[in-house]
């Protein structure tokens, strides 16, 4: 597997690199990008955070607006951003060039629906393609956490919940909480999955954190002026599943925060914290 360098820009003493690769599983070029901390250039193996973007994203904006790469430099931590869907020529967007669903909304779920399921195996290419090659490609000591924002909150939340031994911890910003109950995840959904409501709740963390018997230390954050929060994203349903299953839920009302990368900017630093001790 071949990367190709974008970019690179010295960051807080480590690098911030773009790369373009061929994607097998979703069968076109993607691009990631990654923040290597400055421990990096003396051999040592690092843990690595994955961070899963919302809806309308590239692997641009979380390095760009987070402002995560200073505190990212002093704990050791790796952080790979990739895209969130697959892109280029050929590849299905909505007819209308809606922003919530095709590009730039995969949804981290494999589709199963023309014209979707040719390009859009987001779940498989987080889980299982993109890992890969971090592994083999850069200093990575096998300790992985996950976390992500809106549409990226589902993605790792419910990544997570389908793989407790692949991730030491999981957090999110402002998740669908519950997306096969909400206008952007019935959406996504029945596009990619058809009507089979049954397929959908395999990838609603709500669902899967209700029925979970292994448990991972999870962090959510949500502002309480976020302007999706009543329709879209529904943390009430995470709270009830954890209180049914007794999930180690640490979940966070933020007052006056919106949905914004000035919300996810202002509580970043705890995310990595607590990422980072669970990570050692
Ligand atoms: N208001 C946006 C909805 C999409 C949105 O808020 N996207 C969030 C994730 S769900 C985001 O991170 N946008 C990109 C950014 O702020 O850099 C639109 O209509 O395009």
């Amino acid at each position: 597997m071949t990367l190709e360098l974008i970019s690179s820009n010295k960051s807080f003493g480590g690098w911030l690199k773009r790369f373009s690769h061929a994607s097998t599983v979703l069968s076109c070029e993607m691009r990631f990008s990654v923040y290597l901390p400055p421990q990096v250039e003396d051999g040592t193996k690092v843990p690595v955070l994955y961070w899963l973007s919302g809806l309308t994203c590239t692997d641009e904006n979380f390095m760009q607006k987070a402002g995560a790469q200073q505190l990212a430099a002093e704990l050791g931590l790796a952080i790979v951003a990739p895209d969130t869907s697959p892109r280029g020529e050929g590849v299905a967007d909505a007819p209308d060039g809606a922003y919530d669903l095709g590009l730039g909304a995969g949804f981290y779920v494999n589709a199963t629906q023309p014209p979707w399921n040719t390009h859009y195996q987001m779940y498989d290419y987080i889980v299982s393609e993109l890992p890969a090659i971090i592994e083999a490609h850069f200093s990575i000591n096998g300790k992985v956490a996950i976390s992500g924002h809106s549409m990226g909150g589902h993605g790792a939340l419910m990544i997570a919940l389908r793989n407790p031994d692949k991730f030491v911890s999981v957090s999110a910003f402002s998740p669908i909480s519950h997306p096969s109950n909400c206008p952007w995840g019935e959406k996504a959904l029945s596009a990619y999955l058809g009507n089979d409501k049954s397929l959908w709740q395999t990838y609603d963390a709500s669902v899967l954190m209700q029925q979970a018997t292994a448990f991972l230390p999870t962090l959510v954050d949500q502002g309480d002026a976020d302007e999706f929060l009543p329709h879209q994203l529904q943390p009430e349903a995470l709270e009830q599943a954890a209180k049914i299953s007794g999930y180690p839920l640490e979940l966070r009302r933020q007052p006056g925060y919106d949905h914004s990368y000035y919300f996810i900017a202002s509580f970043i630093a705890d995310h990595l914290r607590f990422h980072a001790r669970h990570l050692q």
